[in-house]
């Protein structure tokens, strides 16, 4: 016999050290329907296996986000059968096959992680479709209830059919004793919908039966929902946590159900929730305040040879177990507004939490590549129930699957740790426990036989009536010997005695009976083959309206399929745009405050500048006041100075003209100087009228002859000319000095004892290597007046460290001659010897050009 799965202990354990193979918990997500419209989410679907959470930006304008990836996201429109389909099925399958697994919820309270796992009667949830499954599958492959029986060890006795029928019929008599433990249906209990399906390829020469537990871990204490105490009972003993001798972790001494429909199972489902512990919070106004673990466990045994009864060995025996865990929801006590009693059991939660939490992150650390050093830290499984629990689970003794359940409502940071916790936890890694098959030698189809022989049915699996007798009465309606007719061949053979075969009458009877029988079974052998024939030839247009039926139903699913998949996208879209909308919409309103923020910033900006125009406008006006005050002032100043200037001008220029008027005299005294006092005169020009007019030279009071008496004229001379060296020696002069000689003291350039001349300058050596230490520049040009003047500029040679020198000006002097009459002397020389050369010539004679004439052109030389 081929033999599907957990195996007893010794083998077991052998088949899991040869196996290194792991897997990774199956993380899921589900996000929960936003109830109110006003209400926004901050989650965003990605795809099937990732969503993003979001954070609207805070007052600096900062906003954040993070992106999680899972197994597979269910968004709010995934209905409870889809979840199911996804979460549950695949375990049930491998429930039925042997091999253990363990579902858990976890998110913050009111995220619908009890919505998800049992659900409602309208819309059951995993649990409850469990039920469903498992005994639409296994209903005709059922053990005799009491066949097998909890030995308090977590493992199962096997007993057989007298035992099992004997402890029936005790159980009989206590219900009937105690109506109150027997679980009835309440009025107002509302049918619940059954979830129509069944696993087809399930092993068939075993039978199997289901018994269920339900605990609560409440304050970090197990207590038994399904105990055996009646419903006013309040309080129940807490449980405690065993391994068995296989290693796995067990509540010891908890009340194991065993249930043959779903329909029971669910009740005491029922029952249990009654018991477990909830409380209204701000936050969920059903929370749990403990976490419930819900155990399914299928136990299978072989059947024998005949495909009739049990090998009643425990070592045949499979157990496997499905656990199903809704946690208490994570709660901050500010949100859930809880007080009293109601934070204590939050402050629990989160501690157990926190634990679960602390396990899975040393398992992974422990597994993770970073881990060096490759020692294991220890695990602190026990430092909390529902850890130690699951001990068994995190060390390979079955697969995990973990559904985070959210609510979009809720805030980022609450939202973080919850989605981090699950990515973290899908990267743990668990050993996979594969169904092992054992051949025990037995011919497989064994039921199947038995089933297609008819004859008597295996009594094993024949399920009676298990339903609690109504109203205490027992029904004792069996089920109809099934077999019938077919097998009667004719009337009964008559009772016949060894002796009776000599009587002829009672053999010819027999003959006739016989002969009857005969007559009945060639009739029933002709019938079993039209029959025979009538059912092939159903069986075979069955067999084609089947095969057609298949090919539709698998078109019409493929296009059901696709249908689905296009509502999903659209679904998707739909939320996305959603999003986006309520995100723009965000953005609008933030826009629309900061554009209020600019507005108003701008008309207290034009205020201000308003403001500081006037001021402006003030202090402009206050200004020009001042401006044309101070103009005022200035101009009464200069008038005043003005009159001073001017009152100094004309007494300076009535000083000249008495100055003027006194060489005036001097010069008219001059026609009684002897002539023999020949003397350079230089006449000059004069701007007063009486100067400029030039009096004839009287001798004796005669006037002469210009040319005649030239020498002797009476012109008026510059005192300090000098005589020019450049005038011919040959030339012979009359020279006509005034009475009293006049000092010669113009010096137009400089005396320097020790000197060097040069008249270019473009070797720096000529200045540092000549010992000099004085420089003079002289230059030669005239003043605005045109009065020709040197201009000596004058420097202290400073030797520099290089080797050169630096030449330091620290002075000017400017060489000029001047008149105290004003004008230019040697301009006017100039122009006298010009016109003085014109008379010589013969042109029109001129007493002032010839005093010039006489004076001759001299042009100072300069010197450099
Ligand atoms: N997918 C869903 N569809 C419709 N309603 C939902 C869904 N998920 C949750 N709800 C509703 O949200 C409410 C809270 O859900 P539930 O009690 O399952 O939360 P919880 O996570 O178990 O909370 P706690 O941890 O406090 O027990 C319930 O009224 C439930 O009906």
């Amino acid at each position: 016999m081929k033999r599907v799965g957990s195996q007893p202990a010794k083998l077991q354990k052998k088949y899991r050290a040869e196996d290194d193979a792991k897997d990774p918990i199956q993380v899921y997500c589900r996000i929960r329907p936003i109830q109110s419209s006003l209400e926004s989410s901050c989650i965003k679907v990605v795809s099937d296996t990732e969503i993003q959470i979001y954070c609207p930006p805070d007052e600096r304008g900062i906003s954040r986000e993070g992106q999680f990836s899972y197994k597979k996201i269910f968004t709010e429109y995934e209905t409870q059968e889809v979840v199911f389909q996804d979460l549950g099925l695949p375990l049930i399958e491998q429930l039925l096959t042997g091999k253990s697994s363990l579902i858990f919820a976890y998110g913050i309270s009111g995220s619908g992680k009890s919505y998800t796992m049992t659900g409602n009667q309208e819309d059951g949830g995993i649990v409850g479709r469990c039920f469903d499954v498992i005994f639409n599958s296994i209903q005709n492959y059922q053990a005799r209830r009491f066949t097998f029986k909890p030995d308090k060890l977590n493992g199962f006795d096997v007993y057989s059919m007298e035992d099992a029928l004997f402890f029936k019929s005790e159980d009989f008599k206590n219900n009937v004793k105690n109506p109150s433990k027997t679980s009835k249906k309440k009025d107002g209990d509302t049918d619940r919908i059954p979830f129509n399906y069944k696993i087809m390829d399930i092993e068939q020469d075993v039978a199997y039966s289901v018994f269920i537990s339900y605990v609560e871990i409440y304050h970090n204490y197990v207590y038994d929902l399904l105990e055996d105490v009646s419903d006013g009972e309040i309080r129940r003993n807490s449980k405690i946590i065993r391994e068995d001798s296989n290693g796995n972790m067990y509540v010891h001494g908890v009340n194991e159900q065993e249930v043959f429909n779903a329909d029971e199972a669910f009740e005491w489902l029922r029952k249990g929730q009654l018991r477990k512990r909830t409380a209204p919070t701000f936050l969920n106004m059903d929370s749990s305040r403990s976490h419930t673990v819900f155990t399914i466990r299928v136990v299978q045994a072989p059947l024998d040879t005949d495909g009739v009864s049990i090998i009643q060995d425990k070592k045949y025996t499979v157990v496997s177990q499905l656990s199903l865990v809704d946690l208490a929801g994570s709660e901050r006590a500010g949100k859930a507004k809880t007080t009293g009693q109601r934070l204590q059991e939050a402050g629990e939660i989160n501690k157990s939490l926190s634990n679960l939490k602390q396990c899975l992150k040393i398992l992974y650390e422990n597994q993770s590549s970073s881990n060096l050093r490759n020692i294991a830290e220890k695990i602190p499984y026990r430092t909390s129930r529902l850890t130690h629990l699951f001990k068994s689970f995190f060390e390979g003794s079955g697969s995990i699957r973990m559904l985070i359940c959210v609510n979009p409502i809720s805030e980022y940071t609450e939202l973080l740790p919850v989605l981090q916790f699950g990515e973290m936890s899908g990267s743990v890694q668990v050993k996979r426990t594969t169904p092992l098959r054992m051949d025990i030698g037995l011919t497989p189809g064994r039921r199947k036989v038995i089933d297609v022989q008819s004859i008597n049915r295996i009594p094993c699996v024949i399920e009676e009536d298990t339903r609690v007798p109504q109203d205490n009465k027992i029904n004792y309606e069996s089920k109809e010997n099934c077999f019938g007719s077919y097998l009667n061949l004719g009337p009964p053979l008559p009772d016949l005695e060894v002796d009776d075969l000599l009587d002829n009458e009672k053999r010819q009877q027999l003959i006739t009976a016989l002969d009857q029988r005969i007559k009945k079974k060639e009739e029933l052998r002709a019938l079993l083959i039209t029959q025979s024939n009538d059912i092939r030839s159903q069986i075979v247009v069955l067999e084609s309206n089947y095969a057609g039926a298949k090919q539709e139903i698998n078109s019409l699913q493929i296009l059901r399929d696709q249908d689905t998949n296009k509502v999903k996208q659209y679904q998707n879209k739909s939320f996305l745009l959603e999003n986006e909308l309520a995100s723009l919409k965000r953005k609008l309103e933030f826009m629309d405050n900061e554009n209020k923020r600019l507005k108003s910033d701008l008309n207290a900006k034009d205020n201000m500048l308003n403001q500081v125009s006037v001021d402006k406008d003030l202090l402009k006006q206050k200004y020009n006041t001042k401006i044309v005050k101070k103009q005022e002032q200035l101009s009464r100043e200069f008038k005043d100075k003005w009159k001073v200037q001017e009152n100094e001008f004309e007494a300076k220029l009535q000083d000249k003209k008495r100055k003027l008027r006194h060489i005036k005299n001097i010069v008219e005294s001059t026609e009684n100087i002897p002539g023999h006092f020949s003397r350079r005169i230089v006449k000059r020009t004069l701007s007063d009228e009486s100067l400029n007019k030039i009096e004839p030279v009287v001798n004796n009071g005669k006037p002469t002859d210009s040319k005649q008496n030239e020498p002797s004229q009476a012109t008026l001379r510059y005192l300090r000319s000098r005589r020019s060296k450049s005038c011919d020696p040959h030339e012979r002069w009359i020279e006509h000095k005034p009475p009293v000689p006049i000092p010669l003291q113009t010096v137009m350039q400089p005396k320097l004892k020790k000197r060097k001349s040069i008249t270019k300058l473009t070797d720096a050596k000529t200045v540092s290597n000549n010992g000099a230490s004085k420089y003079c520049l002289l230059t030669q040009g005239s003043d605005e007046q045109g009065i020709p003047e040197a201009k000596l500029y004058k420097a202290d040679i400073i030797q520099t460290m290089g080797g050169g020198a630096q030449v330091v000006f620290n002075d000017v002097e400017t060489l000029k001659q001047d008149s105290p009459l004003g004008g230019s002397p040697v301009k006017n020389r100039i122009q006298a010897y010009n016109n003085e050369v014109k008379a010589h010539r013969g042109g029109p004679e001129d007493i002032q050009s010839k005093c010039y004439g006489i004076q001759g052109g001299y042009t100072p030389t300069s010197r450099k």
